[in-house]
Order: C-alpha cells, then sequence, then structure tokens
C-alpha cells in the first residue's frame, strides 16, 4: 500500500532519517501535575502552606483562580499527594483533584501561549462571558472581529514600531574606533533610510489557510469532535470545538474534518485520551491547494491493536475517503491520504511518525508565479498562497536582479526551492541551502519538475555552507533570507557579514520581534565578533499572508554599507560542489 520511494530520496541525501528541525523537540522529560478545585480565590498564603502540609509541592495559586496547580518530579509523590487530600474540606467546600501528565516542553509551549494571550487582554476563564464559539475565534484568529483595513493599519504600526527600535538599538551602540567610523550613521540621522512601509494585503481574507491541524477530542457536550482545543491543557481544558466558525480555515478543510468526525463517532476504536495517554484517534492534517490537490494525513496511537486490526482500518480508512460517495456526493477528492502511527507523548503532526502513504503519490501540488511545487505532508509551504505570490513578487522585485549581469541568488533556508525556483530564469545560477533533508529532496525535484537547470541545492545549515561561497570576479550576489519564525542563529549572520561577495540582503520575517537581535547583527557595527561591513535598511514592506491573526511578513532590504577596500577579491566557487 505504501509508496516508499520518498523516504528512500531522503535517505539518500541526509544518509538517515533526522529530526525535520533544529529546533523539533526530543522527548522531554514529563511533568507530573494535580489540579486542586474548590479553593476560594483568596488566602493564597494559607492555601500553599495547607497544601504544602499535605504533601504538595511547587504551588502556583493566583488570586483569579478557585484553584491551584501543583507540579510534582514523580507519578508517586503526585499520587500520595492526592490521597492525603480524599474527603479533606477547606473552609467548608470539599476539596476534588485531578492529575495530569505532560511534558515538560509542551507544558513551556501553553505557559509562552498564555503568557501571549494575557497581552491581549483576554479575560480570567472565570470571568469569561463569551460562548465557547467565540472563545475558539479570539484563540485561532484573535483579529477576526476587526475590520481588515483596521487589521492592516494594527500591524503596520507593530512593525513600523520594531524597525524603529532596531535604529534606537544600532544609535545607542555607535561605535567610534577607527574601523567603524561612519558605520552606523544612519541611525542616529533624523529620519529612517528605509522611508514609509508599504502594507499589501492578502486576495483572499477568509478561508486561505492551505495546511490545517485538527485535533480529535470531545466538545463540551461529550460528542466527539475534530476541531481546535478550546483552551489550555495546563488548566485541565480537553475540550474541542469544531472549525466550523473559525475564519481562515477554508470550506474544503471544514468538510474533511466533518467527515472524519462522522468517521471517528462511528469507529469501534477510542479516540485518543490526552490525560491518559490512551486511545487511538489523535490528529489530522489537511493540505488543501490551490491547484485542488488534498492531502489528508490521519495520525493515530493503535497501541492495542493488533497488526491485522491496524491493516484492517487503513483499508477501511482507504475505502471511506476514495469512495465515488465521498467524490461525487460529498464534493471531497482526497489526491493523497496517509495514516501516521505516533505513540510518543507530544501532540501533533510529527516527523517523528511513521508515515504509511494508503493513496496518492504522498505529496500534493502547488503553483506559484507560473512554477510548479510538489510538497511532502512535512514541508513547509507558505499557507496562504495568492498572497505568496505578492511577497515573492515582492522579493524578487527587491533583488534589482539585472540581467545583463552574472547574478547568483543565494536562497538561504529555501525549503522545497520556492523562491529560487520563481527567479531562476533571472539568474545565472541559484544556490539553496536548507537544514532539512526531506525539503532539499523536495527542492531538487521542483527545479526539475520546472526545468530549472541552474540551481543547486544543499542540505546543510546555512552557517556550514556560506564559507564556501566566494564570489567569481564579475559576480552580484543576492541572498534571500527566509528562516524560521525566531529567526537564525547569530553564526549564520557573521556569515553572512564575513562573505563580502553579498551586497544584498533580502530578509523575510514572519515573526519581526524575534528577528530583531537578526536585524540588530546585520546592522551592527564592525566588531571582533561581527567582521565584515554592517548593512543598512533600504526598504520595508508588509505583506498579510495571515489575515484575521496578529501574524504579518515582514521584508527588508539590506544593503551593505560600500566597501573603502577592495575587500571583495576573494573570489572562486570551483569548492561549490555541483
Ligand atoms: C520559513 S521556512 C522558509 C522556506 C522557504 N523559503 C519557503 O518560503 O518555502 C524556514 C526554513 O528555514 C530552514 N532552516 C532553519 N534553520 C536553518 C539553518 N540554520 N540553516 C538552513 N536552513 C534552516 C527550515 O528548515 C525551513 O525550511
Amino acid at each position: 500500500m505504501s509508496d516508499p520511494s520518498p523516504a528512500a530520496e531522503i535517505e539518500a541525501v541526509a544518509g538517515a532519517k533526522r529530526p525535520l528541525n533544529d529546533d523539533q523537540p526530543q522527548e522531554s522529560k514529563l511533568l507530573h501535575q494535580v489540579r486542586v478545585d474548590n479553593l476560594p480565590m483568596s488566602d493564597i498564603k494559607e492555601i500553599k502552606q495547607f497544601l504544602k502540609d499535605k504533601g504538595f509541592q511547587s504551588i502556583s495559586k493566583a488570586p483569579k483562580w478557585r484553584y491551584a496547580m501543583c507540579t510534582f518530579e514523580s507519578e508517586a509523590e503526585a499520587q500520595q499527594a492526592m490521597d492525603n487530600l480524599k474527603d479533606v474540606q477547606y473552609k467548608g467546600k470539599l476539596l476534588t483533584t485531578k492529575s495530569f501528565t505532560q511534558s515538560e516542553e509542551s507544558y513551556r509551549d501553553r505557559f509562552n501561549k498564555k503568557k501571549k494571550n494575557n497581552k491581549k487582554n483576554e479575560p480570567a476563564p472565570e470571568d469569561d462571558t463569551r460562548t465557547p464559539a467565540e472563545r475558539l475565534a479570539f484563540q485561532v484568529t484573535p483579529l477576526f472581529n476587526v475590520p481588515y483595513e483596521d487589521q492592516l493599519k494594527q500591524k503596520k504600526k507593530i512593525l513600523m514600531k520594531t524597525m524603529y527600535e532596531l535604529k534606537k538599538k544600532i544609535g545607542e551602540m555607535k561605535d567610534q574606533s577607527e574601523r567603524s567610523k561612519g558605520q552606523v550613521d544612519w541611525s542616529t540621522e533624523p529620519g529612517f533610510p528605509f522611508g514609509e512601509m508599504e502594507v499589501v494585503a492578502s486576495p483572499e481574507v477568509d478561508g486561505y489557510r492551505t495546511k490545517c491541524e485538527f485535533t480529535v477530542g470531545k466538545d463540551l457536550d461529550g460528542q466527539i469532535t475534530v476541531g481546535f482545543l478550546l483552551g489550555l491543557f495546563r488548566h485541565g481544558i480537553v475540550n474541542v470545538l469544531d472549525p466550523s466558525e473559525t475564519k481562515n480555515v477554508p470550506e474544503i478543510a471544514k468538510k474533511i474534518a466533518a467527515n472524519m468526525q462522522e468517521y471517528i463517532r462511528a469507529s469501534e476504536y477510542p479516540i485518543y485520551d490526552r490525560e491518559e495517554k490512551k486511545g487511538v484517534w489523535r490528529t489530522i492534517m489537511t493540505k488543501t491547494q490551490r491547484t485542488g490537490d488534498v492531502l489528508l494525513l490521519i495520525q493515530i496511537k493503535p497501541e492495542d491493536m493488533t497488526e491485522e486490526q491496524v491493516a484492517a482500518l487503513k483499508q477501511d480508512l482507504l475505502t471511506y475517503w476514495t469512495s465515488d460517495a465521498m467524490k461525487n456526493d460529498k464534493g471531497i477528492v482526497v489526491t493523497t491520504l496517509i495514516v501516521q502511527v505516533w505513540d510518543g507523548l507530544s501532540n501533533g503532526i510529527t516527523d517523528r511518525g511513521t508515515d504509511d502513504i494508503l493513496y496518492g503519490d504522498g505529496y500534493v501540488y502547488e503553483e506559484l508565479l507560473g512554477s510548479r511545487f510538489r510538497l511532502s505532508s512535512s514541508a513547509f509551504f507558505q499557507v496562504n498562497t495568492p498572497a505568496c505570490e505578492l511577497l515573492y513578487s515582492k522579493c524578487a522585485d527587491w533583488c534589482n536582479l539585472d540581467k545583463t549581469k552574472r547574478t547568483t541568488l543565494l536562497d538561504l533556508c529555501c525549503g522545497t526551492g520556492t523562491i529560487g525556483i520563481t527567479m531562476a530564469k533571472d539568474v545565472e545560477r541559484v544556490i539553496g541551502v536548507d537544514i532539512v533533508p526531506e525539503a532539499i529532496v523536495d527542492a531538487r525535484a521542483n527545479a526539475e519538475r520546472n526545468n530549472v537547470t541552474n540551481a543547486t541545492y544543499f542540505a546543510n545549515k546555512v552557517e556550514d555552507r556560506l564559507d564556501v561561497l566566494t564570489r567569481k570576479e564579475d559576480e552580484e550576489i543576492v541572498a534571500v533570507l527566509d528562516p524560521p519564525r525566531n529567526g537564525v542563529h547569530a553564526s549564520v549572520i557573521r556569515a553572512i557579514r564575513e562573505s563580502p561577495a553579498i551586497d544584498k540582503v533580502i530578509y523575510i520575517s514572519c515573526d519581526a520581534k524575534q528577528a530583531l537581535s537578526n536585524f540588530v547583527s546585520l546592522c551592527r557595527p564592525e566588531s571582533n565578533r561581527f567582521s565584515g561591513k554592517p548593512f543598512v535598511p533600504k526598504r520595508t514592506a508588509a505583506v498579510d499572508l495571515f489575515p484575521h491573526t496578529q501574524h504579518c511578513e515582514l521584508v527588508i532590504e539590506f544593503e551593505r554599507i560600500p566597501s573603502t577596500t577592495n575587500d571583495t577579491a576573494i573570489i572562486d566557487t570551483t569548492d561549490v560542489p555541483a
């Protein structure tokens, strides 16, 4: 049933299966938590002492909470403390307890999310009078009730603030050593070298997300539901709400979730219980492209099932999703169906699971600016196709490619190669680098599919590859850097600065705040740690790929300050393998 070829291709590049991302979580330490309910809101100090005396540890209790959360090193300690509280009352109320086990990493994720929510002035759970659907909307699409024009204004304001911050930070580090004199004058002069920020709206405002991940759980009435988790698991919330009212989810993905829900409700196998860590149905992922291609990945944990049962279940899923009734009556044409087996603790689709391609070739295809791309289930690909075209057009425009010159385009953090391939015809050569071997396999296949013969790809860290990218004598090198949300390690920026051949960097960021330290490292004056002439931000634009959310893509054109010496003479690319 499965097609082994994608995995074999990846092994040819990588040698062996490896994590998708450098920052991909490994199995982390388990935290054992107990929630104690029926406590008063006040008397925090007394309550903590009372619980401590009963054997509770690491106690969190906020004034608004009618509960306390306690964390233990071991399950046995948690159980002992719960036993100590059996039939115990506090100020006339019988206390109840509930235990949870979760990985330290998912605890941290949830904690960070909570901090973000607090910034959005979300009401405390106790004071929350919103309907469940409204709560979900605020969680997934926090700007859903803000007119779109105002959303864009808000985003621009936030991004401009980051640019001011960059100017301020660089201004504060004005180093007057001989070497760096005059390198950052722009930061203390009035005005901005990058001028007014252009804001590009998304052509589609609703239903634009091509990739969606839905959890299998129970709604507030206890009905099996495929949708989004309605709050923080850390607060004991495990309820899931269907995505029917979620603005950025496309109709086709909503229909798939509804049909999967119907299937699971009729299934003999239980859904996965996040507290008990038991059950079969976990998560589904959809990739629904503009080409009409539909990938459905269904994640299960078949720990108590026999091999025969798993095989029969896969066969049944195949029949269900590829039936004529599904195509003709329900209008859902799945082009790739994958079942992922995942026994681990972390929730969500993971590249550490085992995938079985039940139908199709394991990919979906998408068209961007006249090129066609093949995407595997784990590959990164922008989720808003028409807005992505505007983003890449802007990027190409700002690269100022001169067809009369020999230009090399460095597509740094190239993923499946989209940026370089859409610009390949305008340059002499494209060099793409990405840390994920799967992405490089896709990038090579995409280049071939689009008859691009001047692109070379490397499955490496950018910082390990740049040292061999020096330029030929009459060559111009432009770098496009499109890193993950939190930017790149400082060593990548150092490598760019130390490559005198790179005069221009187009930096694309989906989280400007997190990427700010990268911007600062590109622009700061020369020093022992950051050698190589700094860059100056020349132009900025915001392209809204994520309507109804607070995210937005920021594009900055950084230009190298002019060279005073002939420092561009380290010239040789012959050592770059083809
Ligand atoms: C936001 S995605 C961009 C992908 C691609 N440019 C696109 O638009 O489809 C970021 C990419 O950076 C890659 N990445 C992260 N850290 C890296 C590093 N140190 N060196 C090379 N690639 C890295 C990730 O694997 C991911 O494919």
